[in-house]
C-alpha cells in the first residue's frame, strides 16, 4: 500500500537489515550474509551449505537447519528436487550431489535419513 512504508529493509550488499520503527527511528542489525527474494538457489546453497558439507568431506558433523514461520520456504530452499529446471535444486539436492561427487563409492558409505 502506498501510504505505508516497509518496516524490514534488507541491505544485502552491506549485509544488514534495518528495522525501522517510524520515519525517523530505526535499529540496523549486521549478518554474516543478507540473503533477499531475490537470492538464487545457487546462492543460498553457495552460502549457507556448501561450507558446512566441505567440513563434513573432511570428517566434521554439520547441521544445516531452517527455521521460521509457516509459509516462509524452508521446503522450498531445502527441499526442491529441480526435476524441471536445475537452478531451482534445494539445498540437500546440492549437498548430496557436492558428496557423491567427493567420496570414493568403493570405499565410502553415505546413508542418508530425512525428517520434516
Ligand atoms: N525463494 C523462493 N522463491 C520463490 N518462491 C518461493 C521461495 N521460497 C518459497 N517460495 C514459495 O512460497 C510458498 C511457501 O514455501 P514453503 O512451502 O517452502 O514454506 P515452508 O516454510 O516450508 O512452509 P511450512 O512451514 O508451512 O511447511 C511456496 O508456494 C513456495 O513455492
Amino acid at each position: 500500500d502506498a501510504d505505508f512504508a516497509d518496516c524490514v529493509e534488507l541491505q544485502p550488499e552491506l549485509k544488514r537489515l534495518k528495522l525501522r520503527k517510524n520515519n525517523w527511528e530505526s535499529d540496523t542489525f549486521e549478518f554474516d550474509e543478507v540473503l533477499t527474494e531475490f537470492s538464487s538457489q545457487k546462492r543460498v546453497y553457495e552460502v549457507v551449505a556448501k561450507p558446512v558439507v566441505e567440513s563434513v568431506l573432511e570428517g566434521y558433523n554439520g547441521t544445516v537447519m531452517a527455521y521460521g514461520q509457516t509459509g516462509t520456504g524452508k521446503t522450498f530452499t531445502l527441499g526442491r528436487l529441480g526435476d524441471e529446471d536445475t537452478a531451482a535444486r534445494g539445498i540437500m539436492v546440492r549437498a548430496m550431489e557436492d558428496i557423491l561427487a567427493d567420496i570414493t563409492p568403493e570405499t565410502d558409505t553415505v546413508s542418508l535419513s530425512y525428517l520434516q
